[in-house]
């Protein structure tokens, strides 16, 4: 199906941070729509391009491979699209709208907010307009994977009445609060990485069948 294709009352999955096969595959087993593969060599999840691409390998066809990058400069994303057939670009750090559209190159790309007190999130929508999506994350150190969520109710209203087609909820969900983020506020999309984790980089594979599980019994209570 893809991360970004908007279907109301089908919450779409993107699972990230996944380095070794098995996790691949009961990524894949447990009904995600999209697999993150992080491209920043300072993460513990990170993968090289051809780790990433023996991985891809595996994916089924509809399934994205969201490739995800932090001020990568234009060799390091270009030696990452050589290697990996990537689906859906993630521009998670400082990248000006002009050097995302540039680099993506025609594919689809999201533009990671990395939301603090009082962020600005329609100058960001404006700015970023060209966006197939934006992943709202929280602000933390090390750009994204922090496992902690942001104030959702500095979210604007208007996105969540529109449905939020080109939001993907992103930062400290899990298990336990994945089901009132999407009564609350309606994303296309969920994002998780710790919240479904042993340790940074290694898949619970229980968490990662019981997340998806929890989405859609959220799905299922907000169409009743
Ligand atoms: O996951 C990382 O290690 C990472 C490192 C640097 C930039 C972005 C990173 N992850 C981005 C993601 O899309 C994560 O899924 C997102 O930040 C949510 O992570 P978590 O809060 O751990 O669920």
């Amino acid at each position: 199906m893809g991360l970004i294709t908007n279907s109301p009352g089908r919450t779409r999955v993107k699972i990230c941070g996944l380095k070794t096969p098995g996790d691949v595959d009961a990524a894949i087993a447990s009904g995600v729509d999209a697999l993150g593969f992080v491209f920043y060599p300072p993460s513990p999840r990170a993968v090289t391009p051809n780790i990433a691409a023996a991985l891809i390998s595996r994916l089924p066809a509809g399934v994205d491979a969201v490739g995800l990058v932090v001020n990568a400069t234009d060799a390091e994303f270009e030696a990452i699209r050589a290697a990996a057939p990537i689906t859906l670009w993630q521009f998670h750090g400082d990248e000006s709208p002009e050097e995302c559209q540039r680099l993506a190159a025609g594919q689809p790309w999201m533009k990671a907010a990395r939301v603090g007190s009082a962020f600005a999130f329609d100058d960001f929508s404006l700015q970023y307009r060209q966006a197939n999506a934006l992943l709202l994350d929280a602000l933390v150190e090390g750009y994204g994977g922090g496992g902690v969520p942001f104030d959702w109710s500095g979210i604007p209203q208007a996105w969540i009445s529109a449905n939020a087609p080109r939001v993907v909820l992103s930062g400290g969900l899990n298990v336990h609060n994945v089901g009132e983020a999407i009564a609350r506020l309606h994303p296309c999309a969920v994002d998780v990485s710790s919240g479904v984790e042993i340790s940074k980089g290694v898949k619970d594979h229980a968490l990662m069948k019981e997340f998806i599980e929890a989405v859609r019994a959220a799905d299922a209570s907000t169409l009743t």
